[in-house]
């Protein structure tokens, strides 16, 4: 049986009347059809009334990347600097549902800004731009970067936890990510459990400790080079099974006639 695996949407104005709409990227669908092995269903980002009805119908949970930044209300964290991209219809959908698949034991795959929604929904914080702390590198990709295979190119190292999930899939515990984001880790949430580190100390690649099932997130982009990076595709796969499982388990098969 092919899952149903939900996909956050962000609001985005759209049009010549910036009027708003609910979006997510291609890529997040492509992935649901190819190595995820699902049915991809696009979650509106309509506020926390959604969780309860949306959840007992889905089998697996990605969380998107975006632009766009989780509140600090959200993380007591200070206000963003003037213009930094919000999501506030996003937040108050992304992060009961996190809590709630979570809670459900429904498979979790959290990306880039999911990643970081799943460490605020969890009890974390944020640093809102890493790359003006000390010591610390430039996760981000210049927003003038319009060639796809630089913006999305491998940018850095990650160092794996021996025996973690990825360090399994890639067979070691270096791997090469992409990298498109300002924002990181800064307190990390009780429940999550550090798997992977930037070489400037950035986490990278989380899961959700005593987690029912498969619950992981990462700050990359497994979603960009799935098709040419194998760790990036086994990531996905394994997720995708979890997902399989989770359906066979929960969608009683149709009665035969
Ligand atoms: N906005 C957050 C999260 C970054 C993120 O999800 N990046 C994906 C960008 C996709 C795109 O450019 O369309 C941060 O900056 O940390």
């Amino acid at each position: 049986m092919k899952p149903l695996i939900g996909i956050s949407c962000c609001v985005k104005a759209f049009g010549i009347f910036a009027t708003p709409n609910h979006a997510a990227s291609d890529s997040y669908v492509r992935v649901v059809l190819g190595p995820v092995g699902g049915i991809p269903v696009l979650l509106p980002a309509a506020g926390e009334a959604l969780v309860p009805e949306i959840l007992p119908r889905l089998d697996g949970l990605i969380l998107t990347g975006s632009r766009s930044n989780v509140c600090p209300d959200y993380y007591e964290g200070p206000p963003h600097a003037e213009g930094t991209p919000e999501d506030r219809e996003r937040d108050a959908t992304t992060l009961p549902l996190i809590r709630a698949a979570i809670a459900a034991g429904l498979p979790v795959l959290a990306i880039c800004r999911g990643f970081q929604e799943l460490n605020v929904a969890l009890g974390g914080s944020l640093d809102q731009r890493i790359q003006d702390l000390p010591g610390r590198m430039d996760h981000s990709t210049p927003s003038d970067q319009k060639l796809p295979r630089i913006r999305t190119a491998k940018a850095h190292g990650v160092r794996l936890v021996p025996g973690s999930l990825l360090a399994t899939i890639a067979g070691g515990t270096e791997i090469p990510v992409n990298s498109l984001h300002n924002q990181g880790v800064a307190r990390l949430a009780p429940r999550l459990v550090a798997e992977g580190w930037a070489p400037d100390g950035t986490i990278e690649a989380v899961r959700v400790r005593d987690a029912v099932g498969f619950a992981y997130g990462v700050q990359w982009h497994p979603e960009y080079d799935w098709e040419r990076d194998s760790i990036s595709r086994g990531l996905l796969q394994d997720f995708g099974q979890a997902a399989v499982a989770w359906a066979n388990r929960h969608r009683m098969p149709q009665a035969a006639e």
